[in-house]
């Protein structure tokens, strides 16, 4: 097998979804186990991949192996595998606060590791997804995973020091912006517009905006600027959002955000 994922779950799944509809690795050179047989099977008629109850199955047949269980299962999972994977292996990581030297010394032997930071818009192809590795990675191997995560979305590189700012700012922001968008439709809901509507004013509000910021590279004050006419409608909500402190609370509940990720 190319690629194996030890945990089936929702990120598994959009990262596996991605890689397979780009056409970067088929669906049959793909493996995953899980502790959860109905959900596996669910994923193999999905997605056609070989699925396994057997962790080290996975861990001895995969070229590339993504360790996406949640992080309280890393200890047991590593314990499991580290025995048995060759030398080769590429192992990725996707959780939050699993420090490379932490993966290394529970390892306990020179293994190559990836460590990233995907977010679940990677399941409809638009993922933004953070990566560094270690010192064994060769950058030619770099580049082979890069390609690969590519295929769910946007992937930078970046030094090790930023991945709880990136847990913060797009691992799990998606919830957040989840948050703002509901809000918006209740918002519009208030004011007398169907339910179903609402949401589609507001879900595209925010893509056409996010668009915005990504296209014209413009600040994304200015673009606010541009919508706030003198003493129109926009300033006056802009107002009371900045009386609530609406910004403060988003930076506040980054910061927690981070701060979590180095007690995991
Ligand atoms: N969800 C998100 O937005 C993001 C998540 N991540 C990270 O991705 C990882 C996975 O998260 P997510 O997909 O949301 O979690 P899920 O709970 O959806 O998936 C994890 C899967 O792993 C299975 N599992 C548990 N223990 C084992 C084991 N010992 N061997 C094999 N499989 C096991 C679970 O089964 P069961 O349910 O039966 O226990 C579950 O199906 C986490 O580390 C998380 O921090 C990273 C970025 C974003
Ligand atoms: O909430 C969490 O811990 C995971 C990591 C990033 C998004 N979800």
């Amino acid at each position: 097998m190319k690629l194996g994922f030890i945990g089936c779950g929702n990120m598994a799944q959009a990262m596996m979804g991605g890689i397979i509809a780009g056409n970067l690795i088929p669906a049959d050179e793909i493996i995953a186990s899980d502790g959860y047989k109905p959900s596996l099977e669910k994923t193999k008629e999905n997605l056609g991949i070989h699925i396994t109850m057997d962790n080290k199955e996975v861990a001895v047949n995969s070229e590339l192996i993504v360790l996406s269980i949640k992080p309280q299962f890393y200890d047991v999972v590593i314990k499991e595998i580290a025995p048995i994977i060759k030398e080769d292996t590429i192992i990725i990581t996707i959780a939050p606060g699993k420090t490379l030297e932490d993966l290394e010394n529970q390892f306990g032997k020179k293994v190559k590791i990836v460590r990233t930071m995907p977010n679940t818009p990677a399941m409809v192809g638009e993922g933004m997804t953070a990566m560094c590795a270690n010192d064994l990675v060769a950058e030619k191997e770099m580049k082979e995973v890069k390609g690969i995560l590519e295929g769910f979305g946007r992937v930078e590189m970046v030094p090790e020091y930023v991945m709880d700012a990136v847990v913060a700012v797009s691992g799990s922001s998606p919830a957040y912006v989840f948050m703002f968008i509901e809000a918006l439709a209740d918002g519009a809901v208030l004011q007398g517009m169907d339910r179903a509507q609402a949401r589609i004013f507001a879900a595209q509000s925010v893509l056409g905006s996010a668009k915005m910021v990504l296209e014209t590279k413009l600040h994304p004050a200015e673009l606010k600027d541009m919508v706030c006419s003198p003493a129109g409608t926009t300033i006056e909500a802009v107002k009371t959002l900045e009386d609530r402190g609406f910004r403060s609370a988003v930076i506040q509940a980054m910061d927690s955000c981070a701060k979590r990720c180095k007690d995991m």
